[in-house]
This record gives structure tokens, C-alpha cells and sequence, in this order.
């Protein structure tokens, strides 16, 4: 029996959607762009030149990119024979969120529409506001508005380490954010903090809760840790991994899968900090884990570190990384096993603002036993999920079509 790993680079879009414009992301591109950019030369900081990723080209990522933009990215030469199984899929969930791209692939696209907090400034309900106020004794609070998390700590974070109050902020995204010290207000107050706003923030439908805490001091500056904890609300049906487990096979979550899918339908957990750490855990869990297994990955820095940051050069550097330890991943497969990396949105590192952008995310699929194909554009996330079903021999889900080669 086969086993599924999935690498989830996080924010890797390949081309505007087609519905992009409802997002005011029409003509974001997060691959097509940094390409762009490096072939160009401008994006030189610890890196040089045209993006180096054959390892990923040789599984269609060019062609993946040709197909969903009508263009190959600059500075990418096309695989002369192609290994993978590949396609780029659009998003059926209304949201350009991570949990509803991951559960999306999962089987369960989000139809309804998250609660957001739409005002750039004086964000939050005030009664909202009050309620945590009261109920978690503070003194107060600080931001109250959209911003980018590492801007805002370096802004505030000497008045929340003088004052004690905490920093509240949030993005386009469905998101509740609380900022604080980890050492002057506490990290294991923080992570109260946050279990105290899931619950009070139920009612406004928003998709997460996150501990963002930080250390440093206003002389040397703020910096933001690994402790980073995510807050979600349940997936609203049972998603692949709540039905593996029901059938007893193993889902085994590394990095922060676990924390995105509210910790349901997971069998084991790994955390690890950084691109490379990530990559060596999924390394470690693939020598061990037995069929019948999902090995769910996220690779959170491509997001967090550079598309969010706007820092291009970062961006590509993580890609061609990630591209070096591919080979290894790769060795690492058993003849049944099938390897899907693919993204959850885009996060455009040269578009306007910090957030992230409505895309077409790529599916590249590799196994021994996988005849290579271009599976062209696929309709939803969701076929990931539906593929892994039929794999590890569960029910189909109610959404998403196989991408594996029919039985004879
Ligand atoms: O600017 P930071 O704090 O990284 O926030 C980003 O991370 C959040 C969750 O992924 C998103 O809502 C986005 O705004
Ligand atoms: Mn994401
Ligand atoms: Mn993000």
C-alpha cells in the first residue's frame, strides 16, 4: 500500500486566476514574477542571476507556469522530457486564505464567506474589544488596525514592553493577530490570550486566531519567534485526513498543518523552524512511516519570510533551496508512494501591499509508478484530496477529481 507526501509551498502561485480580479489581483504572477525579476538581475542579494530550479522544471513546473499564464517564466528553460504528472488548479473556495486553500486540497472547499475585518484603521468591534479587555484583565491594548506583523512590532513593540498591552492587528485575510513579548508579557499568557479570543471571536466568523510573539528590545529590535501558534476553526466537513485516520491509517503533520486543520484528523505531529529544518523533519518522517500514511508538510517561509515581506531575492533563495533538497525528497520515495507539491495561494512578492494574491497554484505530481502526464487545468484544489483517496483506498470525497491514471 501506497503512502502520500505533500509539500505545501506556501504561497507559491503560478499566474493570476481567472476570477483574480474580484481580488484586485489581476496580472500577479508570485513564480512568473520572481523569475522575472532574477533573469533581470534584480534580485542579487545572496543569489545571482536567473532562477535555478531544475529539479522542480524537470516535474512541469515551466510548463505549469506556460499553461496558466500563456508564457514560460524568464530565465526558465523547459524540461526536454518532463517526470511528473502535473496540472495548475484554481481555487473554488471564496477566500485567498491558508486554511481554505489547505482544506481546500483536502477534499472540502470553503463556500461560504469568512467574517473579515475590512477597516484599515480602528479594526475590531468595540464590544469585541471590551470583552477581551475585561474578561483577560489587560491594560489596555495597542494597533487595533490592518498592518504587516513585522512593521507593526517594530512600531509598537516598545510601547507594549512599557505598557503591558498587547498588539491587536489583522490583513485581508480572515485573521484575529495578537503580537506580544514573549518574555515581558509572557508566551504562555499570549497563547491564553488567543484561546480566550477564539472564543469570543466565534460569532464574527473569523478563519484564525494567531499568537504572533516576538523577542528583543527597542535598542537592538524586534524579532518574531517559531512560536508562532495558529488558532483555527474547525474544517466545516471531514476532510481526507479525518477519513484516513477514521480508516486507521496514519496522517502525520509537519510544521503547521496541524495547527491549520484545528488538529483534527491528524495522527502525529512534528514542528520544526525554517525551510531547510521542515524539508530534513519530512526526510526523517519518510524513512519511517509506514504505508497507508499522509505526510503532510507546509513550508511556511516562502509566505511568511518573503512573499508577505515583498523580498524577492528572499523568495527565490528559498525556491532554489528548496530545489536542492528536492533530489533527496525525491530518493526518499518508495516504489508506491506519491509525492504532490502544490501551494495554497499566491503571495506575489513584487504586487502592491502585503497580502496575499488570488492565483492558480501548481499540482506537481511524482511517483515510480506514475506515467507522466499534463493534466492541464484542474477546477479545484480539491483534486488533490480526491487523488489521495483513491491512493491510499478511501471513500472518494464529495469534491475534486482524480488525478491519477485510470485502472485498467
Ligand atoms: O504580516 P503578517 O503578521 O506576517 O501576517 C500575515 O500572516 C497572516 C496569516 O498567514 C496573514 O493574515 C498575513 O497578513
Ligand atoms: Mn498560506
Ligand atoms: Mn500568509
Amino acid at each position: 500500500m501506497a503512502r502520500a507526501i505533500v509539500m505545501v509551498l506556501d504561497s507559491f502561485g503560478v499566474g493570476a486566476a481567472a476570477d483574480a480580479a474580484k481580488f484586485g489581483d489581476e496580472g500577479a504572477d508570485t513564480f512568473g514574477h520572481i523569475a522575472e525579476l532574477c533573469a533581470s538581475g534584480k534580485a542579487e542579494e545572496e543569489r545571482s542571476g536567473p532562477l535555478q530550479v531544475p529539479h522542480l522544471v524537470e516535474l512541469g513546473l515551466a510548463e505549469v507556469s506556460f499553461g496558466a499564464t500563456g508564457r514560460y517564466p524568464a530565465g526558465i528553460t523547459p524540461a526536454q522530457h518532463c517526470h511528473g504528472r502535473y496540472g495548475w488548479a484554481q481555487e473554488l473556495s471564496s477566500g485567498k486564505d491558508t486554511p481554505s486553500g489547505h482544506w481546500e486540497m483536502a477534499g472540502v472547499p470553503v463556500l461560504f464567506d469568512w467574517g473579515y475585518f475590512l477597516d484599515k484603521e480602528r479594526s475590531f468591534p468595540q464590544e469585541l474589544l471590551e470583552q477581551l479587555v475585561g474578561q483577560a484583565e489587560l491594560p489596555g491594548y495597542l494597533g487595533n488596525c490592518h498592518a504587516s506583523g513585522t512593521e507593526i512590532i517594530e512600531r509598537m513593540g516598545a510601547e507594549h514592553c512599557a505598557t503591558g498591552k498587547p498588539i491587536f492587528y489583522t490583513s485581508a485575510d480572515s485573521v484575529f493577530q495578537i503580537a506580544c513579548h514573549e518574555e515581558t508579557f509572557g508566551l504562555e499568557r499570549l497563547y491564553e490570550l488567543c484561546e480566550l479570543a477564539r472564543k469570543l471571536i466565534d460569532p464574527y466568523n473569523i478563519g484564525r486566531v494567531i499568537a504572533r510573539p516576538f523577542v528583543g528590545d527597542p535598542e537592538t529590535g524586534f524579532k518574531r519567534t517559531a512560536n508562532r501558534r495558529d488558532y483555527a476553526t474547525p474544517p466545516p466537513a471531514p476532510t481526507v485526513l479525518d477519513k484516513l485516520k477514521a480508516a486507521g491509517g496514519q496522517v502525520i503533520s509537519i510544521g503547521k498543518i496541524a495547527d491549520i486543520f484545528a488538529h483534527q484528523g491528524i495522527t502525529e505531529k512534528h514542528k520544526a523552524d525554517g525551510l531547510e529544518a521542515l524539508v530534513e523533519k519530512t526526510l526523517e518522517v519518510m524513512i519511517k512511516a509506514p504505508p497507508k500514511s499522509l505526510i503532510f508538510t507546509n513550508l511556511v517561509d516562502f509566505d511568511t519570510l518573503y512573499g508577505h515581506r515583498r523580498d524577492v531575492a528572499g523568495y527565490a533563495r528559498a525556491l532554489e533551496n528548496f530545489d536542492r533538497l528536492l533530489p533527496r525528497v525525491l530518493a526518499e520515495l518508495e516504489q508506491d508512494d506519491i509525492l504532490i507539491l502544490t501551494a495554497d495561494h499566491g503571495c506575489d512578492p513584487t504586487w502592491p501591499g502585503t497580502d496575499h494574491t488570488r492565483e492558480y497554484v501548481p499540482i506537481l505530481m511524482y511517483g515510480k509508478n506514475l506515467p507522466p502526464h499534463n493534466m492541464g487545468k484542474r477546477e479545484s484544489f480539491a483534486d488533490i484530496g480526491q487523488s489521495i483517496a483513491e491512493l491510499l483506498e478511501l471513500e472518494p470525497m464529495d469534491y475534486g477529481t482524480s488525478m491519477l491514471p485510470q485502472r485498467l
